[in-house]
């Protein structure tokens, strides 16, 4: 048997999905082969928002796998859209790379070390949010594109740095490009950043088998709780919500720690909050803390700039 692991043909995109086929082979001693389905997402460079925001990278690879065109697919966990798919299982979360959020900027230079002014590229607003709340004087400009096009933006002094994902970066080869890793409990990263999601068919037995052994209960705890404070607020992968947990060892008892922000890309002053409690629980963990968020306003403060 030959798996066919679909992917989106970016040079992202296909090198993690040849990283999971790869683990696959490794662990399994399955054969796969790379099979590429283009998306809305990549074929169109207009703003998230406006193309249908959540979900775009994700909707054709789960056809294509509905289809039986492939038998798994290889996705971005943060582009997953939060609700559960019809006929689709998440069989598997890989440990996740790095959560944190990275900056290229000209000179070497450091967030802190851009003078006010400075352009700084992204098109995220939870990166907008979080880089105004940090109070710098810089301006945010927008931004998509390829990791490859954003990074030109500095390299041809159009912008002073850009904001991207230190795990694209890392996965490309191309971490050393990185000026700064910021801390991500200054700058929390998007739910799920950083780690992948592989997805098959529910009623295929086979496959979910084979692909549960690249799961990593850890990853699969810290992401689940990051993605259930997104999906009670209600809020979706273009909404200013940064959040990020981590499993500790608390004297033998192992507790997830999850940290979340909400802010209004336009400046408003921003939420952050904090939860703990046990790792067997992370939903209900993700749950409290929006609520308790939504307590202090983070639901008007999402919303405020919502068209
Ligand atoms: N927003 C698009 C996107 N979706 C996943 C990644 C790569 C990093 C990851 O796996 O979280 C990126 C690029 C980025 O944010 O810079």
């Amino acid at each position: 048997m030959t798996l066919r692991v679909g992917t989106r043909a970016s040079a992202l995109a296909t090198t993690q999905s040849s990283q999971v086929a790869a683990l696959l082979t490794e662990l399994t001693g399955v054969e796969t082969e790379l099979v590429t389905v283009s998306t809305e997402g990549d074929r169109n460079t207009r703003p998230l928002a406006e193309i249908g925001g959540t979900g775009v990278f994700v909707s054709a690879l789960r056809d294509a796998l509905l289809a039986g065109e492939v038998d798994v697919a290889v996705h971005s966990l943060k582009d997953l859209p939060t609700a559960a798919a019809d006929g689709i299982l998440l069989a598997a979360v890989p440990t996740r790379v790095d959560p944190r959020d990275a900056v290229i900027a000209r000179d070497g230079l450091t967030l802190g070390e851009l003078p006010a002014g400075s352009r700084v590229g992204t098109g995220s607003p939870r990166r907008t949010a979080q880089l105004n709340a940090l109070g710098l004087g810089i301006e945010v400009v927008g931004l998509r594109g390829n990791v490859d096009t954003r990074i030109s933006k500095v390299r041809d002094g159009e912008l002073d740095a850009v904001v991207l994902a230190a795990a694209g970066l890392r996965r490309l080869g191309r971490i050393e490009e990185a000026t700064e890793l910021l801390d991500p409990l200054q700058v929390l990263p998007a739910p799920g950043q950083g780690a992948l999601a592989c997805e098959c068919r529910s009623d295929d037995r086979e496959v979910a088998g084979l692909l549960a052994r690249l799961d990593d209960g850890a990853t699969r705890a810290a992401v689940t709780a990051e993605r259930s404070l997104l999906a009670s607020l209600e809020a979706g992968c273009s909404a200013p919500v940064g959040a990020w947990a981590e499993v500790v060892d608390d004297d033998g008892s192992l507790q997830l720690w999850l940290r979340a922000f909400a802010g209004d890309p336009s400046g408003a002053p921003s939420i952050r909050l904090s939860a703990t409690g046990s790792v067997q629980d992370p939903t209900g963990i993700g749950e409290r803390l929006a609520a308790e968020m939504i307590a202090e306003g983070a639901d008007s403060l999402m919303r405020a700039d919502a068209p």
